[in-house]
């Protein structure tokens, strides 16, 4: 029934600037909270999550992937890792201009417990960073941690809003230019926006000054096919919250109806009784229903390489 319900919408393009606007706004649809306190208390929520899993890990913050001030990462590595271990590389949301590193660990705590490494990647958010630094650090930084550790069984992304369109343009990346080839089991991409375009003529872009070049050559949905080349045995899933805004849900439903069209390993997790900010706050808690599917996808690779000759 999400189809039913994004096919009655009007198109993006078809939308006064103010509804436009209120559809790009996630905090104006939270079902928990008021507009003007979820931001702030999403912030919170995740800063208190990352001080955690730095009591829990053994850490290695601020390691450099590139010559950049934000161009680095902090990895959480379980406390006695065994010599092969799954490796989950997160990366941040915040509409490519608020968040960063320094609350991103917070999934480390209940992943590092089961043996599984975390890295939360920092980039340059805008007005500093525009969109393709962003992309071309989150590539470089995928690649430098697979260069890095050699003892890592299997990588992983996940990526919450706009970290999901980071995460999204990683798997369509060309590996050839780079010194590795990262071989990228899984990708969690929640709540994600995969059309950039129509960002364009609302507030996301005031520090972002994307020009419709810009707009189109980092809009995953442009680039389908390419992550197909260099993303086939990947499997990915696209999550987005119950209540995120009709638009962001639509966003979310049409690329995995590309990715599906198009032979990929994809599924649609439309989670319950969420909004934009706690989708991806609850990977805090093992039980909750996306760290066991994380888990899982995790377990089931681990299982099928013991299998193999
Ligand atoms: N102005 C936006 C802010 C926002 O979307 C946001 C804020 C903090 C962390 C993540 C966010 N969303 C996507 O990256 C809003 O209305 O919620």
């Amino acid at each position: 029934d999400s189809q039913k319900l994004t096919s009655k919408m009007a198109h993006w393009k078809e939308m006064k600037k103010e509804e436009l606007e209120k559809q790009y706004s996630p905090s104006q649809w939270s079902h928990r909270m008021a507009a003007d306190v979820v931001v702030q208390a999403h912030a919170a929520s995740l800063r208190e999550g990352t001080d955690r899993a730095r009591a829990v890990a053994q850490t290695f913050l601020n390691v450099p992937y590139g010559e950049g001030e934000r161009e680095k990462l902090d990895i959480y590595v379980p406390p006695s890792p065994s010599l092969d271990l799954p490796l989950v590389i997160y990366i941040h949301g915040g509409y490519w201009q608020f968040l960063s590193k320094e609350e991103s660990g917070f999934l480390a705590v209940p992943l590092v417990p089961k043996g599984i490494a975390v890295v939360a990647v920092g980039y340059d958010t805008a007005p500093k960073g525009d969109m393709d630094l962003m992309v071309s650090q989150v590539r470089r930084s995928v690649a430098s941690v697979v260069q890095q550790y050699s003892h890592i069984s299997g990588v992983y992304l996940c990526g919450h809003s706009a970290g999901a369109h980071l995460a999204a343009m990683v798997l369509c990346t060309d590996w050839s230019q780079y010194s590795t080839t990262p071989n990228i089991k899984g990708a969690f991409l929640v709540s994600g926006v995969y059309d950039l375009v129509p960002l364009m003529s609302t507030y996301v872009n005031d520090p972002l000054k994307m020009t419709e070049d810009v707009a189109l050559r980092n809009s995953p949905m442009q680039l389908v096919p390419q992550l197909k080349q260099f993303s086939s045995d990947c499997e990915i899933v696209v999550a987005v919250a119950q209540h995120d805004s009709p638009e962001f849900r639509k966003q979310s439903l049409e690329f995995f109806q590309a990715l599906e069209s198009s032979g990929l390993k994809v599924i649609f997790d439309d989670v319950p009784n969420t909004d934009h900010f706690n989708i991806i706050e609850q990977l805090v808690n093992e039980e909750y229903h996306l760290t066991q599917l994380l888990l899982k996808t995790i377990e089931r690779n681990a299982a099928s390489r013991t299998q193999e000759p």
